[in-house]
């Protein structure tokens, strides 16, 4: 290594002492000090937007919502007295149900102990539990956490098989903050279904995470759930596994959820600081501007060198691309913004896709996670001098020394354990960097509208399904796909309904093709006998 690199190195290195983690931004040859000077007037001005957002304003414009997920560490810092007394009791509320359900104090209608919990829960409901799950659960947990995260009914059933009666003494944890995404409510009523089948109460099993007067909540309440949480309206789904949407899960796992507050309440306190250098969050920030020009030009290649943080890039996938990838700006221009972000863990990748990482396409950074300890105990040397541990750690040195070698850039985050604070850290830096760099390229982080265009064309193609089984039902002999589109006055949907088709068909559901399948110009259709 030469002198300068090592000077950079120790020019470019964040630490911050109480949680001992670094961030190393070295590597990142478009970062010096002249883009800071530049970028001074906008990083003044995202300190600003923060200070307002912390405050209280409308940090959501589009939504008119006020954006508090600090809050939730930190009630002292919410705007109202109202808020800072919701925010203390639901966390009481969680931890005094937990406690409750680990005693026995709370028990299933038959009598007997919680085991399991299956969390249905989707986006930002399902993967901060996830993430938090596989990096700080205990190994023998209170309960253990199984997820129900997609409609996707044969997920569903291999959950349900997997369980078996340990069905009967598992918690379901419905989390869904607008209480109406379509998926989890499906998840609901599958579960719902098994249980009937198997005359077993769901109710009586049932924990509802939701905001207050939500159709979930509402279904919760009339049926007589076991229990509901708040879930806040100034809390994003993509920023809500430090309320109770994260909360709930992590409690009931044993996981100390005071302690993940703690740490990201610690991050949060550094991250305020209107001094870029001083501030991690701001050096990410800057540091994504540097490699993309603020123009989201490379993708962000999250490796974390430990198993139990592989799902940190599927949490940060939402994280980052929900809130940055806009096609407006605040004034309502077209920039088109975004960073992608994709990534698994090392040293595993390595075997995967390095290869191009190094010598392909240049169009990313990567984000090396280094953890320096390697296990809790028991450690021993698999050669002289040399653990398992270290060639993970000389991996990850080799791989961001080869990829460097070869101009491609990198951030290195190093925290000295997986622990629930460290873990709730992470989650905080990469929480207010996404904010401060939505405020250098002057968009809106906390709504999702392009979220919404998919949902609506789904709804309408349901409508269509509808339509179509009830007209096929009336031609018993069968019509050509484009009488049939036709009949349902949809002629320039035909493939539309093609597709339709073709999915009622290989599930049996009361349709039948006449002619080749693939033959799709005389191909007619007719209800199944
Ligand atoms: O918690 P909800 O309201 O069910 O939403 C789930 C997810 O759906 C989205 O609204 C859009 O995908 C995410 O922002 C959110 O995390």
């Amino acid at each position: 290594m030469t002198q300068t690199l090592w000077q950079r190195y120790q020019d470019w290195l964040y630490y911050h002492n109480g949680l001992e983690l670094y961030l190393d931004l070295s590597r990142v040859s478009g970062l010096t000090q002249e883009l800071l000077q530049e970028l001074q007037p906008r990083f003044i001005r995202a300190f600003q937007d923060m200070a307002a957002l912390e405050s209280g304003s409308i940090a959501n414009p589009d939504e008119q919502r006020m954006v508090g997920h600090y809050w939730l560490r930190d009630a002292d810092l919410a705007p109202t007295p109202d808020i800072q007394r919701d925010i203390r009791e639901s966390i009481d509320r969680v931890e005094q149900f937990a406690q409750q359900v680990h005693r026995g104090e709370i028990k299933t209608s038959h009598g007997e102990k919680f085991t399991d919990i299956v969390a249905i829960g989707i986006g930002g409901s399902a993967l901060g539990p996830q993430f938090v799950n596989q990096a700080v659960a205990p190994a023998q947990p209170p309960l253990a956490i199984h997820f129900i995260d997609n409609t996707d009914p044969a997920g569903i059933d291999r959950l349900v098989g997997d369980l078996g009666d340990r069905l009967h003494t598992s918690l379901i944890v419905v989390t869904s903050k607008s209480g109406g995404t379509p998926e989890p409510r499906n998840g609901m009523w599958e579960l719902q279904r098994v249980f009937r089948q198997r005359e077993w109460l769901f109710a009586p099993q049932a924990v509802a995470v939701t905001m207050a007067g939500s159709h979930l909540d509402q279904t919760a309440q009339a049926e007589r759930w076991l229990a509901r949480f708040p879930m806040f309206d100034w809390v994003g789904g993509r920023t809500s596994e430090l309320a109770t949407v994260g909360l709930v899960p992590a409690a009931l796992q044993g996981i100390p959820i005071r302690e993940l507050l703690r740490g990201a309440r610690e991050m949060d306190q550094v991250t305020r600081i209107a001094d870029v250098k001083q501030n991690p969050a701001a050096l990410l920030a800057l540091a994504w501007y540097a490699t993309g020009q603020g123009q989201g030009r490379k993708d962000m290649v999250i490796l974390p060198y430990k198993d139990s943080l592989s799902l940190l890039s599927r949490y940060l996938q939402q994280l980052v691309m929900e809130s940055l990838g806009k096609e407006k700006d605040l004034d309502g221009h077209v920039v088109n913004q975004g960073i992608a972000v994709y990534g698994n863990k090392g040293s595993t990748d390595q075997h995967a896709y390095v290869q191009q990482l190094r010598e392909g396409l240049n169009n990313f950074f990567a984000t090396f996670i280094e953890v320096l300890k390697d296990r809790k105990s028991g450690d021993w040397e698999i050669e002289p001098g040399i653990t398992t541990g270290d060639y993970l750690s000389v991996f990850l040195q080799g791989t961001r020394q080869a990829l460097y070698e070869n101009g491609r850039e990198s951030i290195t985050i190093t925290i000295r354990e997986v622990t629930p604070k460290t873990v709730a850290a992470l989650i905080a830096l990469y929480e207010r960097a996404v904010g401060f760099y939505a405020s250098l390229i002057h968009i809106n982080a906390y709504h999702q509208p392009g979220v919404e265009a998919g949902k609506k064309v789904a709804g309408e193609i349901l409508q269509l399904q509808r339509k179509l089984l009830n007209t096929l039902r009336e031609h018993p002999h069968g019509l050509t796909l484009d009488e049939l589109a036709q009949k349902v006055q949809a002629p320039a949907e035909i493939e539309t309904i093609y597709k339709i088709l073709r999915h009622l068909e290989a599930n049996q559901r009361g349709v039948e093709f006449i002619g080749e399948k693939h033959k799709l110009a005389g191909l007619m259709v007719r209800p199944q006998n």
